[in-house]
């Protein structure tokens, strides 16, 4: 029995279209939904990504400012950009690409983006929100990673979730995602022995390392949700995930590739969140 392909570009596209909707309504009340992009240095990757999202916002009717910035940019420069788009009406969302030159200190630069505006999630505040199970802005892989295992009617409630990696970006908050919706929450990392024996048990793998071929079918339980967020070149330079994915798709219930897997989900859920953003920021000024 071979696994089921899940198609995250699919299940990225039915989510935009659910946002055009949405924007749709706030643009007849007069609000554009807007997001801010902030850009320091000339790492390639981080252009070619800058450039997916704006893609995407220019797709869906969303405003996008892209601010640029060679290496040299001071902290301190960095810094007075993010408190003027904090306080600019039109700015819903405000994402600093990470990652950032040396001399800049990127917990700095988060703690300095109002939280109101915090799309990636990665302020305190809305870290500490997630983690006490308050609604607020989740970061936008393991919020992507949610919304697939919704769109396929994965049960996750009393399953055993293994995560594979504790950044705290991907799989840190994935555990908190996990665990507020009744999951019961395993981390494997680096210092973790004997890790296949966790994987083996696991009804959900979320493998969020960076390591090719770091699971093979002899990893997992037959029939598991294999969630594969890692993104590596394999010998031939192309794009691959942490799973030995043809492979393990062999025994897996569920599977995500890599490209084309959790990848679009992420870019979506940004947008998910500058619109939620921009409907928070409307109400509130309504209700004065
Ligand atoms: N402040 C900040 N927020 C981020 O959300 C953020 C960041 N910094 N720095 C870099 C990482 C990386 N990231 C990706 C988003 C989409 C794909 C994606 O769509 N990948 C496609 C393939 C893309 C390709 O072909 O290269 C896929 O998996 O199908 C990948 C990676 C967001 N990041």
């Amino acid at each position: 029995m071979s696994a089921s392909i899940i198609d995250g570009k699919l299940i990225a596209d039915h989510y935009r279209q659910q946002l055009k909707t949405q924007i749709q309504q706030l643009k007849e009340q007069g609000v554009v939904p807007g997001l801010a992009v902030i850009l320091v240095g000339d790492n390639h990757a981080s252009h070619s990504y800058v450039k997916m999202k704006r893609k995407a916002c220019s797709n869906l009717g969303i405003h996008s400012e892209l601010y640029l910035y060679e290496s040299t940019l001071t902290q301190e420069e960095l810094l007075g950009k993010i408190r003027e788009l904090n306080e600019q009406d039109h700015i819903h969302g405000i994402l600093v690409q990470l990652p950032l030159p040396e001399h800049i200190n990127p917990i700095t630069v988060i703690e300095t983006i109002s939280p109101s505006k915090d799309v990636d999630g990665f302020h305190p505040v809305s870290i500490g929100k997630m983690v006490t199970n308050q609604d607020t802005f989740y970061s936008c892989t393991p919020l992507g990673v949610m919304k697939m295992l919704e769109y396929e009617n994965i049960p996750v409630e009393g399953k055993h979730v293994v995560i594979l990696g504790r950044s705290n970006i991907v799989g840190k908050p994935a555990g908190h995602l996990f665990l507020n919706r009744n999951a019961t929450v395993t981390y494997c990392h680096s210092k973790t022995d004997n890790m296949s024996s966790f994987t083996q048990q696991a009804d959900i793998i979320v493998s969020a390392v960076g390591k090719a071929n770091l699971i093979g079918a002899r990893d997992i339980k037959p029939g598991a949700v294999i969630i594969d967020v890692g993104m590596n070149r394999n010998e031939d330079g192309k794009l691959c995930g942490d799973v030995n994915f043809e492979e393990v798709k062999e025994k897996a219930g569920k599977i995500t590739p890599v490209p084309g897997g959790v990848g679009p989900m992420t870019i979506t859920m940004l947008l998910y969140n500058t619109v939620k953003s921009a409907e928070w920021a409307h109400r509130n000024r309504q209700n004065g």
